[in-house]
């Protein structure tokens, strides 16, 4: 997949997917869906979404979205600073971006979008100037779940309370993480239970604080492990901080972007009166998010599995 912040200038024609794209939901994959199966007839399946720094806490890292697309077939992600294209009138966007630029010979939107400048035009703008130019669109309708559709807000709002099987309902698969493995105090592995550290950049949605059932991919399989996801009362933490034992790996994974799903809410951090008893608990808690993970791992990983 090519990846540009620019508005390309050379492109085979495509099949376009137009949104916001910020947490590959299940109503942001029915829009790109579309896209794809408007491409299979011989275009270039092209997402086009933009970056806008600070305006709502990111739901998923860039690198998990990329990973995604690859796998769906998308073959053109383009997302340009939102100030780039701010300042184009509903028909300026169709023209230089949707014509000139990405040749687009079929567009796809959901039902809420906007675009142009002051988000001036909405889906059924977009489909009008599309049709008078002579290109296929289309609009999804709300996926919805529970009787009210699907959305980014609703999700960090459920990550928030810890509700992370609706989210993954929400979201078609559970949330994940995968920011870089940093060094902490070493405590862990004297406890027999070392934990992969990881801080969460700012701007990034953060869960509710406490002890996870979870899934840790390495090298392409998916691992039972259990996360704690805050402040550490009983030893401390300077910032919120995400940490994974994994019961039956061994390896060095400093440096490395482990993708941790976070599949299930056990319980609230605590502080403990020793670091005997916090041992104790988190070798409960291991044993506990376990049998959590192997009833709620996702079909599709299975197969995958290593591990216990
Ligand atoms: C499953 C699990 C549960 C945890 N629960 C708590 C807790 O309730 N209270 C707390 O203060 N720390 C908790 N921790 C954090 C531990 O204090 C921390 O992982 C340990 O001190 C190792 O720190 P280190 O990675 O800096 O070596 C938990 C960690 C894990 C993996
Ligand atoms: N089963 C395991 N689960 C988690 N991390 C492990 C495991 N085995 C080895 N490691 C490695 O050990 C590190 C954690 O050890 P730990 O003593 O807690 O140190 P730190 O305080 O630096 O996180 C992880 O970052 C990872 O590289």
């Amino acid at each position: 997949m090519v990846i540009t912040g620019e508005l390309p200038n050379q492109t085979e024609n495509t099949a376009v997917a137009l949104g916001c794209f910020d947490g590959l939901h299940l109503g942001h994959m029915a829009v790109i869906d579309r896209a794809l199966a408007a491409a299979s007839d011989g275009l270039l399946a092209c997402v086009f979404t933009f970056t806008k720094p600070g305006l709502e806490e990111e739901l998923m890292p860039f690198s998990i979205m990329e990973g995604l697309l690859v796998q769906k077939g998308v073959g053109l992600l383009v997302r340009p600073k939102f100030e780039s294209i701010r300042h184009m009138t509903p028909p300026e966007f169709v023209d230089r971006v949707l014509i000139e630029s990405l040749h687009a010979k079929r567009v796809v939107c959901g039902y809420n979008y906007r675009f142009g400048r002051n988000a001036g035009g909405n889906a059924s703008t977009l489909v009008r100037l599309c049709e008078e130019r002579g290109i296929a669109a289309s609009i999804i309708p709300p996926i919805e779940v529970d009787g009210a559709p699907v959305s980014s807000t609703r999700i960090r709002a459920l990550v928030r309370e810890g509700k992370m099987e609706e989210a993954a309902r929400l979201l078609g698969r559970p949330f994940v993480i995968d920011f870089e493995v940093v060094r902490g105090q070493q405590l862990g592995r004297l406890m027999g239970t070392p934990t992969l550290n990881q801080s969460v950049p700012k701007g990034f949605v953060q869960p509710k604080f406490g002890v996870y059932a979870s899934l840790a991919r390495i090298e392409g399989g998916y691992w039972p492990a259990v996360t704690n996801f805050g402040v550490r009362p009983t030893v401390g933490a300077p910032a919120p901080l995400y940490e994974t034992w994994i019961p039956h790996y061994e390896g060095d994974l400093y440096g490395e972007k482990v993708p941790v799903c976070l599949l299930s809410f056990m319980r609230p951090e605590q502080k403990f009166d020793s670091i005997d008893l916090l041992r104790t608990r988190i070798h409960l808690d291991g044993v506990e998010a376990g049998k959590i993970a192997r009833r709620l791992k996702p079909a599709l990983v299975l197969e995958e599995e290593k591990g216990q």
